[in-house]
């Protein structure tokens, strides 16, 4: 049994469904030790049947047997296996990958044996130094000359230390000096045991080896013996193989990426502005949420709501807070106080050494306005009257002086027979408020209405909650109260603008997070678009890959891993961009707003990386499956 058997290959081309026919019966049998040139017309299809002998095309008539096995039968799996552990490849056009140093050219078939990585760099070293390259080690593809370039493949083909070196026109880039040293190694490598196939135009070089194989018109017409073929000692162990691991094709993505340092910047820079946008949009949601809301609860009290009745009509009566109503209100749980309160929004004017002002906003004093914010006096008491810095102002240049002072308070209202009643009393300034409404006490007021006796009906009730977490779920229970079927009251005031302000701000927010989605998007198509054309350039590298016994899946993780470092550089940056911003824009606004606007949490910065990574996972998805599409015969054609 040969080591290594041709039978009856037959082989055509399609071109455009019509054969041509290039292999017409090949039979060969070689033995190790044998330095074979195969010699032929161009065209005869030398290289054909070395791409069927060394596993890298399937598509043929007849077997190979290796040892007596069928390679014919064998799988995908089982193919990659027979070109990492069996085959070593030396092409005319050197075919290194451009972007990896002479040393990890080499290891790359190395990496994918089960030597340790010590080891494996030690034999790439040694292999190096054999082809007399130890000086070059660190130097990448485009340092060096041709017959170098030569010789790295040839290191490169003996890693894995293979049984088959298969060499297409090894010398036919060379010189004459060049192409003798060439001979002079694989001649080393054929009489190390193993089995040298090189294909030739040259019939210098062909005289090189032990055996002479000449093609005509797809068939084999001269087999002749230069010298015995060299003396195998006993079975050969070669070392043996594995498949990529996940690591090493990180590894390579990393020294791809680094390769093109330039280039994968701007692309990291561009993948970043997406990333940073968002959590920008975010952080900047957040902190305009947070703002408004200690702006409006620096204004009013948080545990105290105002509550109204919820009616159509505008009788005082239809609006009144009864005594049933604010007993109603008593009973939800975590109120802890109902008080009435009266507003009016017209009629009320207050006099002042002849200066009369109109009071637009007017209610008894409650809980819902903040004691803090009484710069200068108290609450109102009995007869007494607590007006807004604005009203102040209106009423006196000292309006400071007003504090203890009486002014004349005038309003008109309605009876029950819906005449119009006047009530006027002179009421000492009990303080000035910088920011609510003009005030008396509840018992003031009513004090008046009975003087003229006419009925106080509170159109609103004060509702004092246990505390601020409380507050939002008093008010949800108030609000689904029913009368008859329909929703009994309303939140009025401040505290009411609170709920749709962050409606409002949520909604903005929202749509700010649209717009950042969208540069998100672009993002994506600019990380598709880079993964094709890297792609498209790496096509003959992945030939190469797949030559060395490279797995389909390998490829497509490649591309995966380089899109994944691609999504977590750019969030990495997409996050310090945006916190930069933040400590910028927060700087400014802490000097014009005393706060701090824009507001990044870890949940968006986990957010932001997390979307980056699966965004640019799902943009390699569809160029990297292209990549372990390629056929490894026509990407190694690839120009
Ligand atoms: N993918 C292909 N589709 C169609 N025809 C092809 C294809 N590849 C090769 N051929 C044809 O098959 C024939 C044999 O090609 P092959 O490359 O094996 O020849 P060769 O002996 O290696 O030639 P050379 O010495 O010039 O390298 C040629 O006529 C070539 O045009």
């Amino acid at each position: 049994m040969s080591f290594l058997e041709l039978k009856d290959i037959h082989k055509s081309y399609y071109v455009n469904k019509e054969p041509f026919p290039v292999l017409k019966g090949i039979s060969l049998k070689f033995e190790r030790g044998e330095f074979v040139s195969i010699l032929g017309e161009s065209g005869g299809g030398k290289s054909t049947l070395m791409n069927i002998i060394g596993g890298l095309d399937r598509n043929y008539e007849g077997d190979v047997l290796l040892d007596g096995k069928s390679m014919h039968a064998a799988n995908d799996r089982e193919l990659d296996n027979y070109r990492r552990q069996t085959i070593g490849f030396v092409f005319q056009s050197f075919n290194l990958i451009s972007h990896l140093t002479l040393l990890d050219n080499v290891m790359v078939s190395l990496e994918m044996t089960n030597l340790s990585h010590n080891e494996q760099v030690k034999r790439a070293t040694g292999l190096l130094e054999q082809v007399g390259l130890s000086e070059h080690i660190h130097k990448y593809p485009n340092q060096i000359s041709g017959g170098q370039k030569q010789r790295v493949a040839i290191a490169r083909a003996l890693a894995s230390d293979p049984d088959v070196i298969i060499a297409d026109e090894p010398t036919g880039a060379l010189d004459s000096q060049n192409t003798q040293e060439i001979l002079e190694l694989m001649d080393g490598i054929a009489e190390s045991g193993k089995l040298v196939i090189c294909v030739t135009h040259s019939e210098a070089v062909a005289e090189h080896g032990t055996r002479i194989v000449h093609m005509e018109d797809g068939k084999i017409n001269e087999d002749r013996e230069l010298k015995p073929a060299f003396p195998v000692e006993g079975k050969q162990l070669s070392t043996q193989t594995k498949h990529l691991s996940f690591r090493s094709t990180l590894k390579m993505s990393l020294k791809h990426m680094q390769y093109n340092t330039k280039r994968n910047l701007l692309i990291i820079f561009g993948g970043s502005i997406g990333i940073f946008s968002v959590i920008l949009m975010l952080a900047l949601g957040n902190g305009v949420k947070a703002y408004m809301n200690d702006q409006i609860t620096s204004q009013i009290n948080p545990t105290t709501i105002q509550v109204a009745k919820k009616t159509n009509q505008e009788s005082l009566k239809a609006v009144e807070m009864t005594k049933a109503d604010r007993a109603r209100i008593d009973k939800v749980s975590g109120v802890t106080n109902v008080v009435p309160g009266s507003y009016v929004a017209n009629g009320v004017q207050v006099a002042y050494q002849g200066k009369t002002q109109k009071i637009f906003q007017f209610q008894t004093w409650n809980k819902t306005e903040k004691v803090r914010d009484i710069k200068l006096g108290h609450k109102p008491g009995t007869n007494e009257i607590l007006i807004t810095k604005t009203t102040a102002k209106k009423l006196s240049k000292d309006y400071k002086s007003l504090v203890g002072k009486t002014l004349n308070f005038s309003m008109t209202t309605v009876d029950d027979n819906n005449q119009p009643v006047g009530l006027q009393r002179n009421l000492k300034v009990s303080g000035i408020i910088n920011s609510g409404t003009d005030a008396v006490s509840y018992g003031t007021l009513q004090n008046m209405y009975t003087e003229k006796h006419v009925t106080l009906r509170p159109n609103f009730a004060a509702v004092s909650t246990k505390d601020v977490q409380t507050t939002k779920s008093v008010q949800n229970k108030i609000k689904a109260l029913k009368t008859n079927g329909k929703t009994a009251f309303t939140i009025t005031g401040v505290g009411a603008i609170l709920d749709s302000l962050n409606t409002y701000i949520s909604l903005a927010f929202y749509v700010l997070a649209g717009i950042a989605a969208i540069s998100l998007l672009v993002s994506a198509i600019m990380i598709i678009v880079v993964l094709y054309i890297s792609v498209s350039e790496r096509t003959k590298e992945i030939g190469v890959l797949r030559a060395l016994g490279v797995r389909r899946s390998d490829i497509r993780n490649l591309f995966v891993s380089e899109a994944f470092f691609i999504g977590l550089f750019s969030a990495i940056l997409g996050v310090i961009l945006a916190w930069l911003v933040e400590l910028l824009i927060n700087h400014f606004a802490s000097g014009a707003i005393h706060f701090a606007i824009i507001q990044m949490t870890g949940g968006y910065v986990i957010f932001g990386l997390l979307i980056s990574v699966i965004i640019s996972l799902l943009a390699a998805l569809a160029p990297s499956h292209q990549a372990a599409k390629l056929d490894p015969i026509e990407s190694l054609a690839v120009e």
